[in-house]
């Protein structure tokens, strides 16, 4: 034990770990007054929040995910006597809770508020008046027990102004959020609705799925649909796909959204898609941006990875919501997609069962494949098959110079088939990390279209935007193609919508397009938000790598619509599976 009695397990960060940041954390307490024993945890509690924890736990087992022996009542109650630290009511530094966490100021002040606005929306009721008529209108037909929890998610939307619908993929949660929206029409015409997603790609999807359920919902032969709805189906947002950040007028400039309580949005309807994805001060600020009298509804998966940023905001709701069994959160659990057998493999990874997983890849025939890639040549070999896929059917029309309207229909063509196959990696560091894959699967691209080994752009390149760019109207996650036209310049594709909201493709000079990297291999944070036919998965081979989790897995695997193959060896996948990954942070407590 160190003098400040604190262990480093073996394989736990020891204060190696710090990054630049976390040391400067330490200086300033010191520096201010604080006790060694401060200055220490203040620095752990910043590398904690580089990791997305909201606070450092200090007590109790958890306190071990640190490698920090966990303190004992005594040192807790000395630990309080410090200026730097207080328990949240007054402004100080670094605030200790009643549960021994110990958070930095802002992480404390976020997570307080998200559960008071949280709070107060789950007390109001929104008075939307569902009639069992209007559900059958809207769930014409089909299997009674599949349909019975998306039937329940619209007959209690009036239930409160929050409410959360989960679901893997294909459980028809679109689905359902469209016959929602519509049953807030019946009652309230005019309401004004936004729909918004973390990702440009995402709230590009959700768009899409919407326009195709409203289609769908139209076309549906079971019965038709009376006038009433098919009026309402017209006032359904069908414009530009919105991210969060465009949402709440994000101010790149200062840093900040131009929506907040004082200028608050102009909806009354608020849906919110890959939920999973928005982190603790991200809510917060969508919620503060909300008039009282709105209604938000958060869907997404939550047994996907937890943002990027700060804390598992979705899965702490849900976990928190189905421990009082509130009527406010519906889980859709039955699958309609055809591809049933990904169902049962994504549902053994959820559940972290092996046993299952094995079985489900063993019943899935065709649709599934699990290869051992151990092996340095049997990791080649899968790759290879892969690119000389890629080679062969990725499509790279030349477009037509004159007619822009002729070249974005074809480029379009090409994105969506550019998307049809997608290579995931765990990893983004070594050989197995994303960059290494598309590099090597860009050589071999190369060589089998004829492009000159030190050609940067050419036809077919694909790659992935990583930094946001407001005035270009390009976002963190979206992926473009590379193709040329008939006078051979090469133009950089992205998919879009025009001013009535159809899909098209806008093109960017190469030099014009901010931060990007190769997108023939992503890694699978970065593919959260999209969905392609058929999915690779990448592990690392060793079993130690910190990185697997059961969530990761999920959510790559969980990417496939149609095909899936999970390239990895068993040892490592059972590493994964007995990971579950959690945030530490007080959400659920303070929502219970
Ligand atoms: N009640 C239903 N009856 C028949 N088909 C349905 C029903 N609900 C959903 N589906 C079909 O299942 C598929 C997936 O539905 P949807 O896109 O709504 O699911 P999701 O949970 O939003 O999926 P994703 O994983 O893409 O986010 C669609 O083809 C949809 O038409």
């Amino acid at each position: 034990m160190s003098a400040f009695g604190f262990d480093h397990g073996p394989e736990l960060p020891a204060e190696a770990a710090w990054r630049p940041l976390d040391r400067a954390l330490w200086r300033w307490t010191r520096a201010h007054g604080g006790s060694p024993l401060l200055a220490r945890l203040a620095a752990w509690a910043a590398f904690a929040d580089g990791e997305g924890d909201a606070a450092l736990p200090l007590a109790g087992e958890e306190a071990l995910r640190y490698g920090l022996a966990p303190l004992d009542d005594a040192r807790l109650d000395t630990l309080r006597g410090e200026p730097l630290l207080g328990d949240g009511r007054v402004p100080t530094p670094f605030v200790l809770d009643a549960a021994g966490r110990f958070y930095l100021w802002r992480n404390h002040a976020d997570e307080c508020a998200l559960a008071a606005l949280l709070g107060e929306r789950l007390a109001a009721s929104a008075a939307v008046a569902v009639d069992e008529a209007d559900l059958d209108a809207l769930f014409p037909g089909g299997d009674p027990a599949a349909v019975a929890s998306q039937r329940e998610a619209v007959r209690r939307v009036g239930a409160s102004r929050l409410f959360v619908l989960t679901g893997g993929p294909g459980t028809g949660k679109t689905t359902t959020v469209l016959r929602m929206l519509l049953m807030h029409l019946k009652a309230m015409p005019d309401a004004r609705i936004a729909v918004a997603a973390p990702t440009g790609k995402a709230a590009q999807r959700l768009v899409q799925s919407l326009r195709a359920g409203r289609q769908a919902l139209l076309e549906s032969t079971n019965a038709s649909l009376p006038e009433t709805w098919r009026a309402l189906l017209d006032r359904l947002p069908d414009g530009e796909a919105l991210t969060l950040h465009r949402l709440l007028g994000y101010d790149p400039h200062r840093n900040r959204y131009t929506r907040d309580r004082a200028h608050p949005l102009a909806a009354d309807l608020v849906v919110v898609d890959e939920a999973s994805m928005v982190d603790l001060p991200t809510l917060r600020a969508l919620l503060e941006a909300l008039r009282p009298e709105a209604t938000l509804i958060l869907v997404g998966d939550a047994d996907q990875l937890a943002p990027v940023g700060i804390g598992s905001v979705l899965l702490d709701l849900v976990v928190a919501l189905e421990a009082r069994t509130s009527p406010v959160l519906v889980r859709l659990t039955h699958s309609f997609r055809a591809e049933r057998p990904l169902a049962a493999i994504n549902d053994a990874v959820r559940k972290g069962e092996a046993a299952a997983l094995r079985a489900a890849f063993a019943a899935a025939g065709d649709q599934a494949q699990w290869r051992d890639v151990t092996a340095g040549a049997a990791y080649r070999q899968a790759l290879q098959g892969w690119a000389e896929v890629l080679a062969a059917t990725l499509p790279r029309p030349r477009l037509p110079a004159a007619d822009d309207t002729a070249a974005a229909a074809q480029a379009l063509a090409a994105l969506r088939a550019l998307s049809r196959r997608q290579l995931l990696c765990a990893l983004r560091e070594g050989p197995h990390g994303a960059p290494a894959v598309d590099a090597w699967l860009g050589r071999r691209l190369k060589e089998a279209w004829g492009v000159p080994e030190d050609r940067e752009w050419y036809p077919g390149r694909a790659v992935l935007v990583v930094r946001n760019d407001y005035a270009a109207r390009l976002f963190n996650g979206d992926v473009g193609l590379c193709l040329a036209d008939a006078d051979g310049r090469l133009r950089v594709w992205f998919e879009s919508s025009d001013a009535d909201g159809r899909p098209t493709a806008r093109a960017f000079a190469p030099a014009a397009l901010p931060a990007h990297e190769g997108a023939f291999a992503l890694t699978v944070h970065k593919a959260q938000g999209s969905e392609y036919a058929h999915v690779a998965v990448l592990l690392p081979p060793d079993p130690a790598q910190r990185i697997l989790s059961r969530q990761l897995l999920y959510t790559g695997l969980s990417r496939a619509k149609a095909q899936v193959e999970l390239w990895a060896g068993e040892a490592v996948v059972a590493a994964a599976l007995a990971r579950p990954l959690y945030r530490i942070g007080g959400l659920r407590e303070r929502l219970a």
